[in-house]
């Protein structure tokens, strides 16, 4: 008997991950509603046009001290002046922090607190930034090729998607003259 196992692997020139525990699931236009200021230019789209894909590594499930390992593609391109971007969350569990990279193109990382201050990282090939618990995170593609980011958190940490739709982030990045500019949100 071997006692010696196959790892999961993660190919880091593709930002791929493939083996056992490994799942992957594509947003499209049609399951981000409310999340760009466009909505009508959104609800006119493709609805099958691909925003994001996110890769996943579970080998634990959600219990206290575990860990998850995922990859996100972002894909170029805009609703209406806005760039393409993840729904963006708060965690379910508030305090659980989080690391992100960058592992291909450009882009941006939204983050805002509790009480809506909002800032941004630049996102590029190794990239690192470190989410603290209670900040509310989204990624933006702000380039033309797809935008790939690592991720490691907490499995017990879960996705609270709700506040981010009832009010949105306080900043949206939009493209202004050729290039990204963050403005103040009105909703
Ligand atoms: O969940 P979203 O806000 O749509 O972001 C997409 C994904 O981005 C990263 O990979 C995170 O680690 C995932 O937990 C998240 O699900
Ligand atoms: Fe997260």
């Amino acid at each position: 008997m071997s006692i010696i196992h196959e790892p999961a692997l993660f190919d880091a020139a593709a930002g791929r991950l493939k083996g056992e525990g490994v799942s992957r699931s594509t947003r499209t236009i049609r399951e981000l509603p409310g999340v760009f200021a466009a909505e009508e230019e959104r609800a006119s789209l493709d609805p099958t046009l691909p925003v994001y894909e996110v890769e996943m590594h579970d080998r634990c499930g959600e219990v206290e001290g575990g860990l998850y390992f995922g990859v996100s593609h972002v894909h170029p391109g805009k609703v209406g002046n806005e760039f393409f971007m993840t729904k963006g969350h708060f965690h379910q569990k508030r305090d659980r922090g989080e690391y992100y990279w960058g592992i291909e193109g450009n882009g941006l990382l939204l983050l805002m607190d509790e009480a809506r201050h909002s800032w941004a990282e630049r996102v590029f090939p190794g990239s690192l930034h470190y989410i603290a618990g209670h900040v509310a995170h989204r990624l933006i593609n702000t380039g033309d090729v797809k935008m790939i980011v690592g991720a490691c958190w907490p499995s017990d940490a879960g996705h609270d998607y709700e506040a981010i739709l009832n009010e949105g982030f306080s900043v949206r990045v939009v493209e202004q003259d050729g290039s990204p500019v963050l403005l103040e949100a009105r909703s």
